[in-house]
């Protein structure tokens, strides 16, 4: 594979102003590396999306540099984005065609697809997103989860290095984001890089390995979700019917950003040997039933990278 050195898609100051002045992408560097799920995560309004429509050619940037897999984009978009599937902002269908007619159809479009074997590709992607039942069904007829699924069918049809997927999982029911979410692990496991878009956090953190974070336009971070979930620390947690009196010995402990809820108290701990502030409230008659430090999730990672609560909707 000719992805250059700098991953499957790479991205130098790649900045977009709208003709309106609104500055969507500002100075973005971003590196996907070969092979992994890469979530782009940010609130709405965050520039995900005009991302997206730059490294696809269907936006000009303003100034900076985007490549995918190894091409200057938009100048060799007609060379890359064959090998490239995506599905950004729903797929387009007819609803009064079937769900195979509809894949038929968009296989014919492809000048590059041979017609002897149209129909042997078209079951094959079918199968690949679970829809070879419903095939012979109207399209207007399916769900929102088997609308995307048969748009994810159409970018399958033929292999690709790389998917691109805008928001996948927006607006499907909780069966239809899990329907999604294996997919994309199962493409993913066959060595396909995916991108895609979430403003989420736990779907990132559910079916990525990687992740970049967007705020207004801008990058905040971008690394291995675990690495990134690591570099925040995680809340001291403490279990006890005393939470009142648990909560003023770790302030004095030097625990900050003490809360009391019920039986439970958290905090972020200090730069200090834990037994000993264990040990203080044990000390203090705390009746002490669980004491530890919770794993760090990405949220706890965006909000100590940016000072703000990430806010799903924007
Ligand atoms: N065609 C356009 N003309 C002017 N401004 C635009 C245009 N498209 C998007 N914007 C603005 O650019 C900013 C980034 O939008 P963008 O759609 O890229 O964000 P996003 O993170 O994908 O959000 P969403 O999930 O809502 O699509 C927003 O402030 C938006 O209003």
């Amino acid at each position: 594979m000719d992805e250059g050195e700098g991953g499957v898609i790479h991205t130098r100051g790649l900045t977009k102003r709208y003709r309106g002045g609104q500055l969507a992408v500002d100075g973005l560097d971003l590196t996907v590396p070969a092979g992994s799920v890469f979530g782009f995560l940010g609130p709405n309004g965050s520039g995900k999306t005009t991302t997206i429509r730059m490294l696809m050619g269907l936006v000009e940037p303003t100034s900076g540099t985007a490549r995918v897999l190894g091409h200057a984009v938009p100048r060799s978009s007609r060379a890359v984005l064959p090998r490239v599937g995506a599905l950004i902002e729903g797929p387009a269908l007819y609803g009064f065609l079937t769900g195979r007619d509809n894949l038929l159809r968009y296989d014919a479009a492809d000048p590059a697809a041979d017609p002897r074997t149209r129909r042997a590709r078209v079951a094959a992607a079918l199968d690949r997103v679970g829809l070879t039942a419903a095939a012979g069904k109207k399209a207007k007829a399916y769900s929102l989860g088997m609308k995307q699924r048969l748009g994810l069918a159409a970018a399958l049809l033929q292999p690709r290095e790389l998917l691109v997927l805008d928001e996948p999982t927006n607006g499907l029911d909780p069966q239809g984001m899990r329907e999604i979410r294996s997919l994309v692990r199962e493409l993913a496991s066959d060595g396909t890089t995916v991108f895609l878009s979430s403003h989420l956090l736990d779907e990132i953190e559910q079916v990525c390995t990687h992740a970049a974070v967007m705020a207004r336009g801008r990058l905040v971070t971008q690394g291995a979700v675990a690495e990134l979930a690591a570099g925040a620390r995680g809340r001291l947690v403490v279990t006890t019917p005393d939470a009142g009196e648990a909560a003023r010995v770790l302030k004095e402990q030097g625990v900050g950003d003490v809360v009391a809820d019920e039986d439970r108290v958290t905090g972020d701990p200090p730069e200090r040997d834990l037994a000993e502030v264990n040990a203080a409230l044990v000390t203090a008659g705390v009746r002490v039933r669980g004491f530890g430090l919770e794993r760090a999730s990405l949220e706890d990672a965006f909000v100590a990278l940016t000072g703000e609560g990430f806010d799903v909707a924007g």
